[in-house]
């Protein structure tokens, strides 16, 4: 897969067939396109793109701080580079991008810069300033322009019964088992390993803080998870626990993850962290002691829920 971080650079003149979408979490419903898009290539002998637009239109528009995604935009381009798809447009989201007529931005980025064969594209589809082209208007401009466009349509999406939004909806309901079942994979985060409070290691049970530098990243439900990471080439489990460390009354949210029979110096370390089993909610102990009776009861819970997945 060709990455471009500006349609500026894309620089491929062989024509193409392209879907255009943030695809959120990269979801099954979202593989479904794009295998159909990695089809119609083969089939027609075309390039296949995927458009994408970052950051997301609302964080530009509307000035969204508060927008939580699935995915970081590094973790969307792994996700995609899997797939088989040929070349990935990210393009930057801008005001100015936005003020584009639907009819400037369909000669300027899919005609002339993408050599636009094909476009399969969601029923409900809009661009163009202000949002106000659809698809029949995406059709005509075809016509003009010689491509052809294919619908994927509410029956085709609602078979699939999945959305970015019902996959963040159960992340933040702590339903790691759904979101996970919906995304065809186990969602992730990825971040450094930073200093805490240098406690773990006093509880017997050192754990290695996640920073996340991206805000809108979505974090799932405060509580305690079952997680699985690879590290030097190996995969490790261990337990996570997502909160506020009440019992010490900590001040902000920290993730933090013990793995098991491990032992390692993590201090600064790139690590992508899986999801893989909801075991409870974050509490309050009354002491350190209590709090450590209740760790070694989710060590307990995670080895047997590992042992029992093989
Ligand atoms: C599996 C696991 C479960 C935890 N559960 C809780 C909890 O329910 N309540 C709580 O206050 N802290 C909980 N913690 C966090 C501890 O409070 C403790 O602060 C942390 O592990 C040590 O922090 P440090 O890495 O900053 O030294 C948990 C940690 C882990 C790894
Ligand atoms: N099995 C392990 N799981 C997690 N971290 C470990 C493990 N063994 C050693 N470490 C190291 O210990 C650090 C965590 O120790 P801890 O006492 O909890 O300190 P801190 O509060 O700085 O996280 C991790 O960042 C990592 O470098």
């Amino acid at each position: 897969m060709k990455l471009y971080n500006d349609a500026k650079t894309y620089d491929n003149h062989s024509p193409s067939v392209v879907t255009i979408g943030t695809f959120d979490g990269v979801h099954i419903g979202h593989k479904k396109i794009i295998d159909r898009l990695i089809e119609a290539a083969n089939r027609d002998n075309l390039e296949s793109v995927i458009l994408t637009f970052f950051p997301h239109p609302r964080m530009v528009l509307q000035k969204d701080t508060n927008i939580k995604l699935i995915n970081t935009i590094d973790e969307r381009i792994q996700i995609l580079e899997k797939t088989g798809l040929d070349n990935l447009v990210i393009h930057p989201f801008t005001t100015e991008f936005s003020r584009l007529t639907a009819k400037e931005y369909v000669e300027q980025m899919l005609v002339d810069t993408l050599n636009i064969r094909h476009v399969i594209i969601g029923y409900d589809h809009r661009f163009g300033r202000n949002r106000n082209s659809n698809i029949t208007d995406l059709a005509s401009f075809g016509i003009q322009n010689n491509f052809t466009v294919e619908e994927i349509s509410k029956q085709d999406i609602d078979d699939v019964a999945v959305s970015s939004t019902k996959i963040r909806e159960a992340l933040l309901e702590g339903d790691i088992t759904k979101a996970n079942k919906y995304l065809g994979y186990n969602f992730m985060l990825t971040g450094k390993i930073v200093k805490g409070k240098e406690l773990g290691r006093k509880l017997e049970y050192p754990t290695a803080n996640l920073y996340i530098k991206e805000e809108y990243k979505l974090i799932p439900k405060r509580g305690v998870y079952v997680v699985k990471s690879q590290i030097n080439n190996k995969t490790y489990f261990g337990m996570m626990n997502i909160g506020n460390n009440p019992t010490v009354n900590g001040q902000h949210q920290t993730i933090e993850t013990h793995f098991f029979d491990a032992s390692f110096n993590l201090y600064e370390k790139k690590i992508q962290i899986e999801i893989l089993k909801r075991i409870r909610d974050e509490k309050k102990f009354n002491s350190l002691e209590d709090l450590k009776t209740a760790m070694q009861e989710d060590e307990d819970f995670s080895r047997e829920y590992i042992n029992s997945m093989v």
